[in-house]
């Protein structure tokens, strides 16, 4: 069963002077992340992968459609539903130094989460429990408890903010964009913690606009293209084989050794004459507003409408 359910999500903004405009940052967006599943979100930036990753962590409210979490509808969660909620499901962000304050010893985060949270559990055991989850995020805690966070790395401060979710004994991660700002080795670091981590059980939502990355460590990969899920299904499969052009492109700009990098284009994706969607569902019309749903090219391969912008 899924732990977390996005069902026809969507999310709007006021924007512009007296919040007078709406931007539809997501579109009717559904996909689950499994127990034991790492699951990509994929888009360049803008596309509403942060968003998606605030609503499912009930920062920003949902405009239409339901996330739910073991079949539970997040956006209802009050008092202790909702206290419950969060000591399942945490969200790690990209740049680590914001989650701390800079006047604290950085290990404040750990033990903050006792009094809060488990005052029962003694101090000499609360102890025994913050080693374990540090050791398990490969960090020495010699080397990283009372120090403060200007003393500590990025890649450390990231696996510390990773400890605190496993110390709150969390089934499901969002991780938005943890690594971009680490170095590459830190990066390949983390990225297997993750591996561990799923191997463990833990549900992970990877947000991230590196491909590369993507690729690496997930389960199956969702392409998001200016708030549309686009495509999705197996990483195998939509790395493999994409079908949408939005993918193609998408892959085709990954940097590579020896060649310049130039950022993909803006505005309608090259190869959108030939849609696997229509050549699935003939019959759909296609217009804005068009077909809601994605077709399925094979078993969970789904794919969006080429032509739709
Ligand atoms: N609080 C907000 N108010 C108004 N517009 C917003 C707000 N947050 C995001 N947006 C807009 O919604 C769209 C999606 O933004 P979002 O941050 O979700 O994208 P993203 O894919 O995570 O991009 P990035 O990788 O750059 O963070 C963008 O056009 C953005 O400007």
């Amino acid at each position: 069963m899924s732990m977390l359910t996005l069902d026809r999500v969507w999310k709007s903004y006021r924007v512009g002077a007296f919040g007078g405009r709406e931007l539809t940052a997501v579109r009717d967006a559904s996909f689950a992340v499994r127990p034991g599943e790492l699951v990509s979100l994929i888009g360049e930036s803008g596309s509403g992968k942060t968003t998606i990753g605030r609503m499912a962590l009930r920062l920003t409210p949902v405009s239409k459609g339901a996330i739910t979490y073991d079949g539970q509808d997040v956006s209802a969660l009050t008092g202790r539903g909702l206290a419950g909620y969060y000591r399942n499901v945490q969200g790690v962000f990209q740049d680590p130094f914001s989650s701390y304050n800079p006047i604290f010893k950085a290990d404040r985060v750990l033990h903050t989460i006792r009094s809060g949270l488990f005052p029962e559990v003694g101090a000499a055991e609360w102890r025994k429990r913050v080693d374990a989850a540090l050791e398990s995020v490969r960090l020495d805690p010699r080397q990283v408890l009372d120090k403060y966070p200007h003393q500590l790395s990025g890649g450390q401060l990231q696996r510390m903010l990773i400890a605190r979710a496993l110390l709150l004994d969390i089934r499901l991660l969002i991780a938005d964009e943890i690594i971009s700002m680490l170095d590459a080795s830190t990066r390949i670091d983390v990225l297997n913690l993750l591996g561990d981590l799923k191997a463990r059980g833990l549900g992970i939502l990877f947000i991230t606009h590196d491909l590369s990355l993507g690729h690496y460590i997930s389960d199956r990969a969702v392409i998001l293209r200016r708030g549309v899920v686009v495509e999705m299904g197996p990483t195998g499969k939509v790395f493999g084989e994409p079908l949408h052009p939005y993918t193609r492109t998408l892959l085709s700009s990954v940097p590579q050794l020896h060649t310049k990098w130039e950022r993909t284009p803006a505005g309608p994706v090259a190869g959108a004459e030939r849609c696997v969607y229509h050549e699935l569902r003939p019959d759909e019309p296609c217009e804005p507003g068009g077909p809601p749903a994605l077709a399925s090219a094979d078993g969970d391969h789904l794919v969006g409408c080429a032509r739709l912008d």
